[in-house]
């Protein structure tokens, strides 16, 4: 009893901030909130944090309970995969008061929700598991997907042969649910086919099985209620978090050039509005400096190069406050 921690008395006056508890996007939670400056000390297997230099608790909470969470208002703010967002919004369908509002993508956790079946199978296409046993973690979102399939599948049968009664049953796929592990699904001959997530496909390809179609494509999102508790702190944690994404994306590229090359160069690094251009002593050169996307600075440093810019140097950017 001595170490219980009365957090609940202390949440009332706090915007509630839901970041997941376990798995894939864990990690790069506690990163960002660390780069946001959000500081809080988790005490041992409590889901519950106050922040000490904010007016903010984070409630740790499963991926997938965070926008039932958010959307119902109970949560102010929540990090989740836009996969989760598209599950719960197939099974309960937002209102003018309930549902989460998108604020922005975070870049990580990128995967897609698949279609899965056997390598070796027969079935080569979604259309052709119409009817049969599917097994996933995301039931709405599948119950939606095949849902379509089969009216279309309905009325090509009906065309055909006018007995609609029995075509629908037929037609009628069955969609379980399974909450992990969902890949074992076909093996143990409990599916025929399987929706479940995709990143690098290792887990698909160890499973024997092979992608026939994407039902949604994922990465992690900050989501908010429709209506936050403090509108003013959520916006605050916003750029935070923003400065903090924009801060990995980007780089800083400086190097110098002649004036004569200054237009060649401007148009290789455009910057955020325009480079900054700096003169230097020798009145014919100017150093300059513009922010490049991390993922084109070797293409972007080689067309410098190239074109007759000098001493390229890049430096990671630790913090920004900028709008893109
Ligand atoms: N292989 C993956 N690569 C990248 N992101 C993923 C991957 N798998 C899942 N995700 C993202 O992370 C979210 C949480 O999935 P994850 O399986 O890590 O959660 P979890 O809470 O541990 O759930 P479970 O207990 O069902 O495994 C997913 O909804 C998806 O947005
Ligand atoms: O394409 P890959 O890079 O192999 O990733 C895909 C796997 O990752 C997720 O599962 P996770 O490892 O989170 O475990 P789980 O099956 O218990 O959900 C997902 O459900 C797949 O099984």
């Amino acid at each position: 009893m001595e170490n219980k921690i009365d957090t609940t008395g202390s949440l009332n006056d706090r915007l509630l901030f839901a970041v997941p508890k376990k798995g894939r996007l864990h990690q790069p939670c506690l990163d960002l909130l660390s780069g946001s400056d959000i500081q809080f000390h988790r005490h041992n297997r409590l889901d519950i944090a106050l922040v000490h230099n904010l007016p903010l608790a984070l409630i740790f909470l499963p991926a997938a309970d965070i926008p039932t969470f958010v959307g119902e208002g109970r949560v102010d703010l929540g990090i989740t995969g836009r996969d989760q967002v598209a599950e719960h919004e197939a099974d309960t369908p937002p209102t003018d008061t309930t549902g989460v509002v998108d604020i922005m993508d975070l870049g990580f956790g990128k995967c897609k929700l698949q279609v899965q079946v056997p390598e070796k199978g027969e079935i080569q296409t979604a259309e052709q598991l119409v009817g049969k046993t599917v097994v996933t973690s995301f039931t709405a979102l599948s119950k939606a997907y095949f849902k379509a399939m089969e009216v279309q599948s309905l009325k090509s049968a009906a065309q055909v042969n006018g007995d609609a009664e029995n075509d629908a049953k037929a037609l009628q796929t069955t969609i379980k649910f399974i909450g992990g592990s969902v890949e074992a699904a076909c093996a143990l001959g409990v599916a025929d086919g399987i929706v479940d997530l995709v990143e690098s496909g290792e887990t698909m390809r160890a499973a024997g099985l092979k992608a026939i179609d994407t039902v949604v494509e994922s990465t992690a999102i900050l989501i908010s209620s429709k209506h936050p508790s403090d509108p003013k702190l959520v916006e605050k944690v916003t750029n935070r978090i923003k400065g903090v994404i924009t801060a990995q994306r980007y780089v800083l590229c400086t190097y110098n050039v002649s004036r004569a090359l200054l237009a060649k160069a401007s148009q290789i690094t455009p910057g955020k509005r325009a480079p900054t251009v700096t003169a230097l002593e020798d009145a014919d050169w100017v150093a300059v400096q513009a922010m490049v996307e991390r993922k084109q600075v070797a293409n972007v440093m080689d067309e410098l190069a190239e074109m007759g810019a000098t001493d390229i140097l890049v430096t990671k950017i630790d913090n920004s406050r900028t709008t893109w």
